[in-house]
């Protein structure tokens, strides 16, 4: 469990990126951190792996104050991965994957077999393990650094804006594998977004962020969008523009499910139980 308990940040230039943030992130589940750029998304990530420090308050985990926490130590055994990868461009697939391994001490035949193994895991073909960065699409440089993230075999794995630079259909196929790979691996994952979307397919837990990491509101997606807060959750959910506010139309062959245009988005199918 990870816990925020009445954290700040003001960087020295006087922003105040994160104010009065507290809040409580399970273990083993997804909990995605999702509003609009400069919200200070990112700030709260890095305060987890103490990229960036609280001004006050503190940032907890399983009870031990990270404030407490070898930096350099702690970040290793954190899962970080990024928005652009951040790909080594001289190390080839295999070497970055395996880099905190390496550092610290695996040795290198272990830490190259542990990397193959890791790109079976996020779906890589082993034939790419030489191929450098540069040599790979978007979606399969993301795969490398989801590896990457993985490669310490972190509790945690925080995840900034990973599939942000990537196009639509590889996103929603990066999205369907992040879903499998968590069924399996059950990480404590923390997952920031802008996308609303993206927040409630992967998200067990959504908290939806305004300027200051002030929370408008949290809970499951099942529970935001059944009941969003007036005024800016419902704008940021799109419930105003009936994107999401389905109805019922019945026809002479059955029944239709129709959005707030009147468009139709699918048929209504009973579930079997169990
Ligand atoms: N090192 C820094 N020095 C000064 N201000 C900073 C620094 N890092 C971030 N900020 C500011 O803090 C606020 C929050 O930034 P942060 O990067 O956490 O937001 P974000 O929600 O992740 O945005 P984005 O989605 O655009 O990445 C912004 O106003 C930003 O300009």
């Amino acid at each position: 469990m990870i816990e925020f308990s009445h954290v700040s940040k003001v960087f020295p230039d006087g922003t105040h990126a994160v104010e009065d943030f507290s809040l409580v992130i399970p273990s083993r589940r997804t909990t995605v951190l999702v509003g609009s750029s400069g919200c200070g998304k990112t700030t709260l990530l890095r305060m987890i792996n103490r990229m960036v420090d609280a001004t006050s308050g503190t940032v907890s985990i399983d009870d031990e104050d990270v404030a407490g926490r070898e930096p350099v130590r702690l970040r290793r055994q954190i899962g970080y991965v990024m928005q652009n990868s951040g790909l080594l461009p001289h190390f080839t697939v295999a070497e970055n994957i395996a880099t905190v391994p390496v550092l610290e001490g695996v040795k290198r035949g272990a830490a190259r077999a542990r990397a193959l193994e890791l790109m079976d895991t996020v779906g890589l073909d082993r034939a790419m393990a030489d191929r450098y960065p540069g040599q790979l699409s978007g979606g399969q440089q993301q795969r490398v650094g989801v590896a990457r993230g993985l490669a310490a075999d972190p509790n945690i794995l925080l995840m900034d804006e990973p599939f942000g630079a990537v196009d639509p259909i590889v996103r929603a196929e990066l999205q369907q594998e992040l879903l499998r790979l968590q069924r399996e691996i059950g990480k404590t994952i923390v997952f920031v977004t802008h996308d609303v979307d993206e927040a409630f397919l992967l998200g067990d837990q959504v908290v939806l962020l305004e300027k200051g990491a002030r929370i408008a509101q949290q809970g499951t997606p099942d529970e935001i969008l059944a009941d969003p807060t007036a005024g800016f959750v419902a704008d940021f959910i799109g419930a105003d523009r009936g994107k999401r506010a389905l109805r019922l139309r019945q026809t002479p062959t059955g029944t239709i499910v129709v959005d707030g245009d009147g468009r139709t988005q699918g048929s209504l199918v009973e579930e079997s139980p169990g």
